[in-house]
C-alpha cells in the first residue's frame, strides 16, 4: 500500500508519474502467448517486468478480466499479486452503488482475506452521491479516484451542466474533498481535457489527477502538465493501448518499455521544469 509520501517519492526517484494500463485482450495478445495456461498473466507479467522501473502505477480494468468470467478473475487476481509493491495497484472497476453494495465493492477489491485482491485504490462514479463513496475510506490508507471530467466523446453529455453549485464536475470535486482528503481521494480528468487543467486546479489544487488519455486517444502530456502539475507533482498519467500493444510480436515486451521509456522521459522534463527534481 503506497501512501501519498511514498507515492510521492516513488516518483522523484523513478522521474516518472506514469501509470501503465492494463487492459489486456485476448484478441490482442501475441499468439504464441496463447499456448500458456494463462495467457492474459503471461502477458501481464511480462509487461509488468519491461516497465516497472518506468513507472509508478499499474491499471488494471476490471471490464478486460470480468469479460472472461473466472478465468479471467483468476488472470486478475494472479497480476494483482505479481504487481511491485512500491508501485500504486490501481482497479479501473468504476462502481458506484448504495451503501451496503458499495460496502461489497470495496471488500472485493481492497480485502485480500476475501477476494485475493488487495488493491490500493479503485476508481469510483460519484452519480449515486456520498453513500457511494464512503464505504470504500472504511479501509484505512486505500485511495478512492473519483470521476471528474472523463475522456470520453460523452463526457460533454452530463458533467458540463450548469448546477448551483457550479458545472457537474465542479460539484462532484468539491463535495467529494469535503467527504476526506488529498491523501485519499484523487480524481480522474481527462487528457483529452488539456485546456481544462487551470480550472479543476482551482477546484482540486492538492489532489492527485489519475490522467487518462495519453496515446491512443490522442491526448499531450505537455498539455496536461501545462497546468495539471503541482509542485508535488500531483499526476498519474495513465496510457494503456500505446504501451501494452505496442507490438503483438515476440518483442512485445521491449516494444512495450520503449513506449514507455518515451513517455518516462517526457515525464522527467516536465517534472525538472517544474522543479521538483
Ligand atoms: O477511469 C479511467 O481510467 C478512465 C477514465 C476516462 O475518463 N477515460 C479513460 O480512458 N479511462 C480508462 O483509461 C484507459 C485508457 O486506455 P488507452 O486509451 O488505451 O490508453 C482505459 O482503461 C479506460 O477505461
Amino acid at each position: 500500500m503506497l501512501s501519498r509520501q511514498e507515492l510521492i517519492d516513488q516518483i522523484k526517484q523513478k522521474k516518472s508519474f506514469l501509470c501503465v494500463g492494463l487492459d489486456t485482450d485476448l484478441d490482442k495478445i501475441p499468439d504464441f502467448l496463447h499456448d500458456f495456461e494463462d495467457p492474459i498473466f503471461e502477458f501481464n507479467k511480462r509487461i509488468i517486468d519491461a516497465t516497472a522501473d518506468l513507472c509508478v502505477a499499474y491499471k488494471p480494468n476490471a471490464a478486460f478480466y470480468e469479460t472472461y468470467g473466472v478465468k479471467g478473475l483468476q488472470s486478475l487476481i494472479k497480476t494483482y499479486e505479481y504487481l511491485p509493491k512500491n508501485c500504486l495497484s490501481i482497479i479501473d472497476a468504476k462502481r458506484g452503488d448504495i451503501g451496503n453494495t458499495s460496502d461489497r465493492y470495496a471488500r472485493a477489491f481492497f480485502d485480500k482475506k476475501a477476494s485475493g485482491m488487495g488493491f490500493d485504490a479503485i476508481t469510483v462514479t460519484p452519480y449515486m452521491g456520498h453513500d457511494s463513496i464512503t464505504p470504500y475510506l472504511a479501509y484505512e490508507g486505500k485511495w478512492i479516484i473519483v470521476l471528474a471530467l472523463t475522456s470520453s466523446v460523452g463526457s460533454h453529455d452530463f458533467q458540463y451542466l450548469q448546477t448551483n453549485e457550479g458545472l457537474l464536475h465542479e460539484a462532484v470535486i468539491n463535495k467529494v474533498n469535503t467527504l476526506a482528503g488529498a491523501e485519499r481521494i484523487m480524481f480522474v480528468v481527462g487528457a483529452t481535457k488539456g485546456q481544462e487543467f487551470e480550472n479543476i486546479r482551482k477546484h482540486a489544487p492538492n489532489n492527485f489527477l489519475l490522467v487518462p488519455g495519453v496515446g491512443a486517444q490522442g491526448g499531450s502530456l505537455e498539455d496536461v502538465c501545462r497546468y495539471g502539475i503541482t509542485s508535488e507533482c500531483g499526476l498519474l498519467v495513465n496510457s494503456s493501448r500505446s504501451i501494452i500493444y505496442a507490438s503483438n510480436g515476440k518483442n512485445f515486451a521491449e516494444a512495450a518499455r520503449a513506449e514507455a521509456l518515451k513517455l518516462q522521459t517526457q515525464m522527467a522534463t516536465e517534472l525538472e521544469k517544474a522543479g521538483i527534481l
